[in-house]
């Protein structure tokens, strides 16, 4: 941290970085977009507080959001790189999220696709596994907290702790925080906090994300504080095939004690243990090269098995990735994979040799191999599609059709590993 020189209007100066736009501002700071002098070029978020504007309250919340975001180390929660000051603000020097925040994202696409909430639930509840682990609550999750970065295969990134602080696991604070729309009803009826208000936000969140509005929208505050304050449950509308219709019951249950961390992180929907990370990675590279292993030394069995269970974890993980370069590497594998295990299954099922088909390209080999399996190969005729839309620049359209082909591929491979175990 250093002292940095500021004017009381327009852009601040801040040692070691140029300003390079405004990206938006808060009740209580204004946030511009900046680069890290000299080699690196890093673009970053700086968050700039104007010291008069904080009242003693204001300042604490600051002064928590800097200790806290210190101490925080997760792929789904912003960095807080830095700090720096100077006689009229503090400014927080922040990992930058190109893709601006969800609220918008939503908005934008009026509400998302079953396949792109789960992604995102995934990356919201590891994050939030992540803080209760820490005995950390935010208490301020709402679509406009929550960042995203750039790119095909955005990331959700949690934002503004202004609000958050350690809790002990069983104390209250008495303090009403956050926004009314995504609060617990505990907090509005009793002014009663713990861990259980995050998991209620993130099923007000789901709802919005699935259904493009929030349960309690209302027109006026009044309606709006009825509806919180109502002992109905949240009622979730019967859409037909949305697996993911359950997870807000379970996360906004009113009662806090009906509200469940480990009924919550174990929910299939959100199949933790398949979520993109780091972890999924290393676990599906883990189980190929036994695979591998076991394929060398003739158990060809173990060898399906394997190479089956690794693939659940390796496609996944395909939107874990950011370097496109390793992306195209782990793509080749999956085939690879694919491929093997499909040869393996005649092999292990049948009894009857059979030499791969060999064909002109990966393309056609893949197509060649999946022939027998109607639901695959409808999978891969829509992944022609989406090259046909992604050639006429219909990226979105392109995008979406892409993530539901790779969840129809992924759930194929779980039921094929079901019927082999
Ligand atoms: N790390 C970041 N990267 C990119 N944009 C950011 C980053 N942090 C904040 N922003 C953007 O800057 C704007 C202001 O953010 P800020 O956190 O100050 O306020 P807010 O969350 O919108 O409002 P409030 O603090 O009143 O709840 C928002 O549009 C937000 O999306």
């Amino acid at each position: 941290m250093a002292a940095s020189s500021a004017g009381s209007d327009g852009p601040p100066s801040v040692p070691q970085f140029n300003i390079t736009g405004r990206l938006g501002a808060g009740t209580y700071a204004t946030v511009y977009q900046a680069i890290r002098q000299g080699g690196s070029r890093e673009v970053v978020a700086i968050k700039c507080v104007s010291k008069k504007s904080l009242t003693n309250t204001s300042k604490e919340n600051l002064l928590k959001e800097i200790e806290l975001l210190k101490t925080l180390n997760h792929p789904h929660i912003v960095r807080l790189i830095d700090f720096v000051w100077d006689a009229n603000h503090i400014h927080l020097i922040l990992e930058y999220c190109s893709g601006r925040d969800l609220l918008r994202f939503i908005k934008l696409r009026r509400c998302l696709s079953e396949s792109l909430v789960r992604r995102f639930l995934q990356q919201l509840a590891l994050a939030l596994r992540y803080l209760h682990s820490r005995n950390v609550v935010h208490m301020d999750l709402k679509p406009q907290n929550i960042l995203l970065t750039g790119g095909d295969s955005p990331k959700l990134k949690i934002a503004d702790f202004g609000f958050a602080h350690h809790l002990k696991s069983d104390s209250h604070a008495d303090q009403v925080r956050g926004s009314l729309l995504y609060m617990a009803p505990e907090i509005v009826v009793d002014r009663r906090y713990s861990p259980k208000c995050d998991l209620w936000s993130v099923g007000i969140i789901l709802y919005e994300c699935l259904f493009g509005r929030a349960p309690f929208a209302s027109e006026t505050h009044e309606d709006l504080l009825r509806k919180i304050a109502s002992p109905d449950p949240v009622s979730v509308p019967a859409v037909q095939c949305l697996a993911g219709r359950e997870v807000p019951l379970t996360a906004a249950s009113r009662p806090p004690s009906s509200r469940d961390h480990a009924a919550f992180f174990g929910h299939s929907f959100i199949d933790l243990d398949h979520a993109p990370s780091a972890e999924c990675l290393e676990k599906g590279k883990s189980l190929a090269l036994r695979a591998v292993k076991a394929d060398s030394g003739g158990e060809l069995e173990e060898a399906f098995r394997l190479y089956r269970l690794a693939l659940t974890y390796l496609v996944p993980a395909l939107h874990y990735e950011d370097s496109a370069q390793k992306k195209e590497q782990l793509r080749d594998r999956i085939y690879e994979y694919m491929s093997r295990a499909e040869y393996l299954q005649s092999e292990v099922t049948q009894g009857r040799p059979k030499r791969p088909p060999v064909a002109e390209s990966r393309w056609n080999r893949l197509l060649e191999l999946c022939k027998p399996d109607q639901d695959i190969m409808a999978s891969l005729k829509e992944i022609s599609a989406f090259n046909h839309k992604l050639s006429l620049g219909a990226h979105e359209e392109a995008l979406a059709l892409f993530e539901t082909c790779c969840d129809k591929l992924l759930e194929l491979i779980r039921s094929y590993n079901c019927a082999v175990m």
